[in-house]
């Protein structure tokens, strides 16, 4: 799929999401260079409005901000997510075509599970208490 991608800030999660997305055989389109995330936001709420890119995902320290931005673009549905069965509910129940992603409060691994869970739509059950764990294992301040 065309993935539209956008971060304000880059670490070792936007790394692993956007390789992530790479290494999944998505085409991965960069509709911004701004690393101001209401620019950002609404660049890649427009890729997908327009059918450029079939998803979007955005990725701002908090999530909020792009989230935000994202869905002011009329026929975007852009939803925050924190664990795999708010993304995967974000398919299910609301559509929702952009996703929204913390930089700083979700572990690597945790953002990929989540990219992947709702690219794919596929509900996942993992033990969600992990991501709490491995933010504390981890180097990176997040706060
Ligand atoms: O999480 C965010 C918005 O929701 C931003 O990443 C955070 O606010 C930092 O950006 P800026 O310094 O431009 O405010």
């Amino acid at each position: 799929m065309k993935i539209a991608f956008a971060a304000d800030d880059r670490n070792s999660t936007t790394d692993a999401v956007r390789a992530f997305l790479a290494e999944a055989g998505h085409e991965v389109l960069l509709p911004v260079t701004s690393e101001a995330w209401p620019e950002l936001g609404a660049a890649v709420g427009k890729a997908v409005a327009d059918g450029e890119a079939d998803y979007g995902v955005v990725m701002c320290w908090t999530g909020t901000g792009t989230a935000i931005a994202a869905n002011k673009v009329p026929g975007v549905r852009a939803a925050l997510a924190w664990d795999t069965w708010i993304a995967a509910g974000a398919r299910k129940w609301n559509d929702a075509n952009v996703l929204a992603l913390s930089l700083k409060r979700l572990a690597p691994d945790v953002a990929v599970e989540i990219t992947d869970v709702f690219l794919s739509g596929i509900a996942a059950d993992p033990d969600e208490s992990a991501n709490i764990a491995r933010l504390g294992e981890m180097d990176e301040p997040r706060r």
